[in-house]
């Protein structure tokens, strides 16, 4: 387990930064002590467990055996009120809220939505001949504005990336509060936000009661929803407050990440880029010059949710997360003693043989057939299984669409490293160099 208190966490934190968590951490201990393992990680005794196995017993007892287990910065900064930190009855009430927004039906109009989004945003960001974009960090302006103006309904003003970014650089920071620390800093940039969303859900508030537009329909955008809960007296300002932060954090790197790595598969495996570039074209073919994607379109892109699906296989955009033991647990032969943490990761099956053949080989085709549940879970599982899943996959499958039909391209530095800090990213922001199709 390590030293007393800090344990084990240097080495998790190094493995982490050089994005070798699986090799140099859990792979190392999995080999030594088996697949559940004891460690201590920030000051907590904590069991690692691996296997589809233990993500079924551990993701699907959420709120029975274990709750999920944020640290100390992370449940500051997004809120004490947003919906990773609730349990129970109260998590239940604040899903549905938020699940209608994204489930199949909710997406399905904001198709339009998410298309014009994407295509202004290439217009204004890509377009103008032949140069060199970086293509991650361009990707998180465009999923921060899906999510805020598309689902969310907030129009995105000059600077306001710039300050939910700060908040999202302390969210894993130590939380010590002096000035000019990463998580003080944090601390103003989410006060900022505050006091800019409590003007936003006032006016908000305002206007429907005035339509009388309690039910939020008519615009079915999610912030409408929040507020209408909030006038029905289901719950309280500082919960849409801490919810619309929360959603920002959930979607915005996760799904830049996720594109991002696609994109660079694909760039890597020329094979599978003409297979995916053929069911875009299929796709065109079909429609009227200038005629925008639709749901149903982007149901037909089955073989280009297979490549993002094999790229998050292999660079989950989040590796995992904790959950704290609310019981003493038996588990596989071991008590895990109330209080203790447990880590799943993603990795923990995604590099494991025994699931994927051939693991560490990029084979889209793989996803043909059905995988074992709770085998493949970047969008974990469980209770709190990604309420976002939906709108993920639309925001990935749509901006491929544009840039494959849109763009020759090709990456400037192939084996870019990967980092973390925690979560994953391209450490040169994925320099590509590109130049418009001829129409
Ligand atoms: C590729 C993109 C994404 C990935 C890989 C991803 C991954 C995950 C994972 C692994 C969890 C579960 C965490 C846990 O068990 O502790 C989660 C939860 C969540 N995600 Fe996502 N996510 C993505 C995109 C999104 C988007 C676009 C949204 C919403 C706009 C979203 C909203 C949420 C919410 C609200 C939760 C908490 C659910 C709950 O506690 O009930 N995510 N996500």
């Amino acid at each position: 387990m390590g030293f007393p208190w800090i344990g084990e966490t240097i080495d998790f934190y190094k493995a982490q930064k050089k994005n070798r968590l699986y090799e140099d951490f859990i792979q190392a201990r999995i080999q030594k002590h088996g697949q559940t393992f004891k460690t201590r990680l920030m000051g907590y005794p904590t069991v690692v467990v691996n296997g589809a196995e233990a993500n079924k017993f551990f993701l699907s007892n959420e709120f029975k055996l274990v709750v999920s287990s944020w640290p100390s910065s992370s449940v500051q900064l997004m809120g004490e009120n947003s919906i990773m930190e609730k349990q129970g009855e109260a998590h239940r009430c604040l899903r549905g809220i938020v699940a209608t927004s994204l489930s199949s039906t909710g997406l399905e109009n904001l198709v339009p939505r998410i298309c014009s989004t994407v295509e202004n945003h290439l217009e204004k960001h890509w377009n103008r001949g032949e140069k060199v974009i970086l293509l991650y960090s361009l990707t998180k302006v465009l999923t921060f504005t899906i999510v805020l103006e598309c689902l969310l309904g907030i129009e995105v003003k000059d600077g306001m990336l710039e300050v939910f970014e700060r908040v999202l650089e302390g969210v894993f920071a130590a939380p010590i509060n002096f000035p000019g620390s990463k998580f003080s800093r944090a601390k103003n940039a989410r006060k900022e936000i505050e006091n800019m969303l409590v003007d936003i859900t006032r006016e908000k508030r305002k206007e429907m009661e005035k339509m009388e537009q309690e039910n939020g329909e008519g615009e079915g955008i999610l912030l409408s929803r929040l507020v209408a809960a909030l006038i029905r007296g289901e719950i309280s300002e500082v919960e849409v407050l801490d919810n619309v932060v929360l959603l920002v954090f959930a979607a915005h790197d996760t799904t830049s990440f996720a594109i991002a790595m696609t994109l660079r598969m694909l760039a890597h495996h020329p094979n599978c880029y003409s297979i995916l570039l053929k069911e875009h074209n299929d796709i065109m073919r079909g429609k009227r010059p200038k005629e925008t994607l639709t749901f149903e379109d982007t149901k037909m892109m089955n073989y280009t949710w297979q490549v993002a699906r094999e790229s998050m296989r292999l660079f989950p955009p989040i590796f995992g997360s904790f959950r704290k033991a609310i019981h003493d647990i038996e588990y596989n032969g071991y008590t895990i003693p109330r209080g203790w943490k447990v880590l799943w990761t993603a990795y923990g099956t995604h590099y494991d043989p025994k699931y994927f053949e051939d693991p560490l080989s990029f084979n889209p085709s793989r996803f043909e057939d059905p995988i074992q549940p709770y085998a493949f879970v970047p969008f974990g599982g469980g209770p709190r299984l990604c309420a976002g899943y939906q709108l993920a996959k639309l925001n990935i499958l749509i901006f491929i669409h544009y840039v494959v039909t849109r763009y020759d391209w090709s990456l400037v530095s192939p084996d870019e490293p990967i980092t973390m800090d925690p979560l994953p990213f391209p450490s040169l922001g994925m320099p590509i160099r590109i130049s418009p199709k001829l129409p």
